[in-house]
């Protein structure tokens, strides 16, 4: 399969990485225009996909993405209209503010089209992504995003009104499980622990705690449970962070993306 792909920043980016990783795809199957900031150039001397410059290459694709800045994904789907029109080559934005209904208005009703939000775990094989279609896609064109998305990880196919929300928890919750265990990392170097053994043990904790919420299907709660041990440790340290309003801050992260 041929992917085109404009944008190779971090989404971009982490999207190619897992392709190329899941060996499905050939670096030369990838074809990549990037923008002036040069991210593409630098990644394509690192990973050995196709780049150009030029839009009418990508009449030559199976699948296009769109992983540029949200402003840019209209101008951009404007300038590919042209050329797909005819061909009905499977367009797929991968922003969290462009709606299908915004793609169909340049690209009508029976376009195939859809709107992913992947998330950054997409570059090792274990993304999370939810995926609005438009609502006439054909089989064969659903078929080649969903093969795409699957060889990334999770595809969760979800309802326009649920998107967002979606994209908030999944695409948006790395950065704070990013900044959750680069914190328990500085408390433990605070008190001593060498700084990358720290983000090595926060990594794994983390990591194999939602395993366990995954594999057992327990409630959260019933898990915390299991850990604060009666007059122990750990419930020091979950009062610790419910003074502090760990539970209401994290809540209202979610909520003011939802606001915003
Ligand atoms: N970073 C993330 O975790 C996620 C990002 N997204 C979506 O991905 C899109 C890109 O976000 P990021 O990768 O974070 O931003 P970024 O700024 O890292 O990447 C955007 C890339 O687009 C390139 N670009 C700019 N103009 C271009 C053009 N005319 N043609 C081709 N490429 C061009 C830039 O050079 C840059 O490398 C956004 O729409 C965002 O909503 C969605 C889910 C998660
Ligand atoms: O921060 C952003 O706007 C994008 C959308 C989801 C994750 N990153």
């Amino acid at each position: 399969m041929k992917i085109g792909i404009f944008g190779a920043g971090h989404m971009g980016g982490a999207m190619i990485k897992g392709w190329i990783k899941s060996e499905k795809i050939e670096p030369s199957n990838l074809l990549v225009r990037g923008g002036r900031r040069g991210t593409a150039q630098s990644l394509q001397k690192e990973l050995g996909f196709q780049l150009t410059s030029e839009t009418s290459d990508f009449k030559q694709m199976d699948i296009i993405f769109l992983a540029v800045n949200t402003p840019l994904i209209l101008p951009i789907l404007n300038e590919l209209k042209g050329l797909v029109e005819t061909s009905s080559i499977p367009i797929v934005s991968v922003s969290a503010g462009v709606s299908v209904k915004e793609m169909q208005e340049i690209m009508g009703d029976n376009y195939p089209l859809a709107q992913a939000i992947p998330n950054t775990p997409v570059q090792i094989n274990e993304g999370m992504t939810g995926i609005v279609f438009a609502e006439n896609i054909d089989k064969k064109a659903k078929e080649t995003i969903q093969f795409s998305f699957d060889l990334l990880g999770d595809l969760v196919e979800i309802s326009e009104d649920k998107i967002g929300i979606f994209g908030t928890l999944a695409g948006c919750g790395p950065a704070f499980v990013d900044v959750f265990m680069e914190s328990l990392a500085d408390g433990a170097v605070l008190n001593g622990m060498d700084r990358d053994m720290a983000y090595q043990v926060a990594a794994k904790m983390v990591s194999s705690s939602a395993n366990l919420l995954l594999k057992t299907g327990k409630h959260p709660g019933e898990l915390k449970d299991g850990v604060t041990s009666p007059g122990g440790t750990t419930i020091k340290g979950v009062t610790a962070l419910e003074k502090e309003g760990f539970r209401y801050a994290t809540i209202n992260a979610i909520d003011t993306i939802m606001k915003s």
